[in-house]
């Protein structure tokens, strides 16, 4: 199994952020968490990467424990994230941002990549070349040599999510990638994703939007106030009455 979350449980004061989590996500796979806001979704996401420790519970990762480890051990057991708010180099180009997430699994590293050993030049005409083919597939292509906060907001999430796949990771936490996205890039990142996973790529997707998490989840877990209130297919969770209680009063509506 590639994640497995066992009885993860955290607090902040007396309130259960997330009270005794478990689901498991296979090898090429996405797993959509939704919930109201508040629910938890960001505080599980913090508990994966490590940025954050449970009280109780158990994080594994192909069967090793993650729980207790430094964020960069876990991002190096091959977990990476986007944020909601948008973290991009934005005086660099859109390529070198790929390239920067790239470097993250080269044998020479980001700093060392910026001095002339021999051998390096290789491995930089590599990784352009697998950057540049990662922004084709995600549309940005003809972007490449823009500097990133030139793009419009849409394609700048797109960009985020190709960095953080560019590190050629075993699993991505992708925390709301469809917010801003205009309909048609919503269809490219929906495709992208769905591509991705026949690569063996697996994903866990914090959405509000449900025709994204519809179409591209192969199962959904649902939480509210802290609790997994339901886990099931699309069509299992679209009829779940306990989803739709907790989703009434909500603008969000169950597609
Ligand atoms: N650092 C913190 N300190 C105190 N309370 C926190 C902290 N982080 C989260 N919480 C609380 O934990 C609960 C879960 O929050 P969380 O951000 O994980 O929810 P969410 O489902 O991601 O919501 P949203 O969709 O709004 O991002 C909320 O009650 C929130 O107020």
């Amino acid at each position: 199994m590639l994640l497995e979350l066992s009885g993860v449980t955290k607090h902040f004061g007396g309130i259960a952020a997330v009270e005794d989590i478990r689901f498991e996500v296979t090898e090429g796979s996405i797993l959509a968490l939704i919930g109201p806001n508040g629910a938890g979704k960001t505080t599980l996401f913090n508990i994966i990467t490590g940025a954050l420790s449970p009280e109780k519970g158990s994080v594994r990762i192909k069967g090793r424990e993650m729980v207790g480890l430094k964020p960069f051990q876990i991002a190096s057991a091959g977990i990476t994230r986007t944020f909601q708010n948008l973290q991009l180099f934005s005086s660099m180009t859109v390529l070198e941002n790929v390239m920067a997430g790239a470097y993250l699994r080269s044998k020479k590293g980001f700093i060392r990549s910026f001095f002339s050993f021999p051998g390096n030049c290789r491995e930089e005409k590599r990784i352009r070349e697998e950057s540049l083919i990662l922004l084709d597939e995600i549309g940005l292509g003809s972007s490449a040599g823009l500097l990133a906060s030139e793009l419009p907001f849409g394609k700048q999430r797109l960009l985020e999510i190709a960095r953080a796949l560019a590190s050629d990771p075993a699993l991505v936490l992708l925390d709301e990638p469809a917010a801003g996205l205009n309909p048609a890039e919503t269809e490219v990142l929906t495709g992208y994703l769905k591509k991705l996973k026949t690569k063996g790529t697996a994903m866990v997707l914090i959405e509000h939007d449900m025709q994204t998490v519809m179409e591209a989840a192969d199962k959904i877990v649902v939480l509210n106030f802290g609790q997994m209130i339901a886990e099931g297919t699309p069509a299992e969770i679209r009829t779940n009455p306990d989803v739709i209680k907790a989703y009434l009063g909500e603008d969000e509506k169950i597609a």
